[in-house]
């Protein structure tokens, strides 16, 4: 499906459609061949998944599997997962993949520049790529693992005054190291109403992904297996979640 990737009004109770619409299936291994590729597109196509990313030798092939798909678009990386490509480079990718009218882009930003205080470099960075890529929502992944509280702040600054729609929280690359619900907590405080969540990195649970939307999340990277086990949970609860029943302890912030 082609057009822009839109955010559905917050709820109190989320439907197995609500929960499939937030998130962004991937299949993005070092090993990553296109029927991966096919059976994430079954599994969007059949839940409703919001966007969905592979790896740019695929994207033609991904549009052309989309093209009947009801609700499902597709999004591109960009710098994707170091993101210490040149600025040049992402630009250039995002002006290649402008031909195929993606519905959102994500592109990394330069952590090293940023945990060396190369602040200016950061900003220009994401500046370009904004340029690169006017009306189609703008992610900065910030691989907030490997941040300390005040350098995710700094990110988030950096991310939003650069044009961000949204700060996506990893890659799925720093493996053994999730996005946790206190990085989530720093984001939200941080940003308030300027951009929205995205979290991606090691969501491996329904409860998870609940207490991130309730701290504020509203879009969730997945790898495509896992994304099917959370869809199966709710399934198991009865298809639906009351948000009220779930509660977050003070000490898992
Ligand atoms: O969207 C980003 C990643 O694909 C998330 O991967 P993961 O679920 O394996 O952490």
């Amino acid at each position: 499906m082609k057009g822009i990737l839109t955010e559905r009004p917050r709820k109190e109770i989320l439907t197995k459609d609500d929960i499939a619409y937030m998130m962004d299936p991937s299949v993005l291994k070092l090993d990553t061949t296109i029927h991966d590729v096919e059976h994430m597109v079954d599994v969007c196509k059949k839940y409703g998944c919001g966007t969905c990313f592979c790896w740019p030798c695929y994207y033609e092939e991904l549009v052309e599997l989309l093209e009947d798909a009801e609700v499902t678009k597709f999004g591109t990386s960009l710098g994707f997962p170091t993101g210490q490509e040149k600025t040049e480079t992402k630009v250039f990718l995002a002006n290649q993949f402008n031909a195929l009218e993606p519905a959102t882009n994500d592109m990394s930003m330069n952590v090293g520049w940023l945990k060396a205080g190369r602040y200016d470099l950061v900003l220009n960075d994401i500046k370009a790529v904004r340029e690169a890529t006017p009306g189609v929502p703008l992610k900065v992944i910030m691989e907030v693992m490997l941040l300390t509280d005040d350098e995710i702040r700094k990110a988030c600054e950096l991310s939003i005054e650069g044009g961000a729609d949204y700060v996506k929280t990893g890659s799925g690359f720093s493996v053994g190291q999730p996005t946790t619900l206190h990085h989530v907590k720093v984001i939200a405080d941080t940003i308030g109403d300027r951009a929205k969540l995205k979290v991606a990195g090691g969501v491996r649970d329904l409860d998870t992904l609940l207490k991130m939307y309730k701290l504020g999340a509203c879009r969730f990277g997945i790898g495509c297996a896992s994304a099917e086990a959370i869809l199966a949970e709710v399934d198991a609860m009865g298809g639906s979640v009351d948000l009220n029943s779930i509660v977050i302890d003070e000490s898992e912030l």
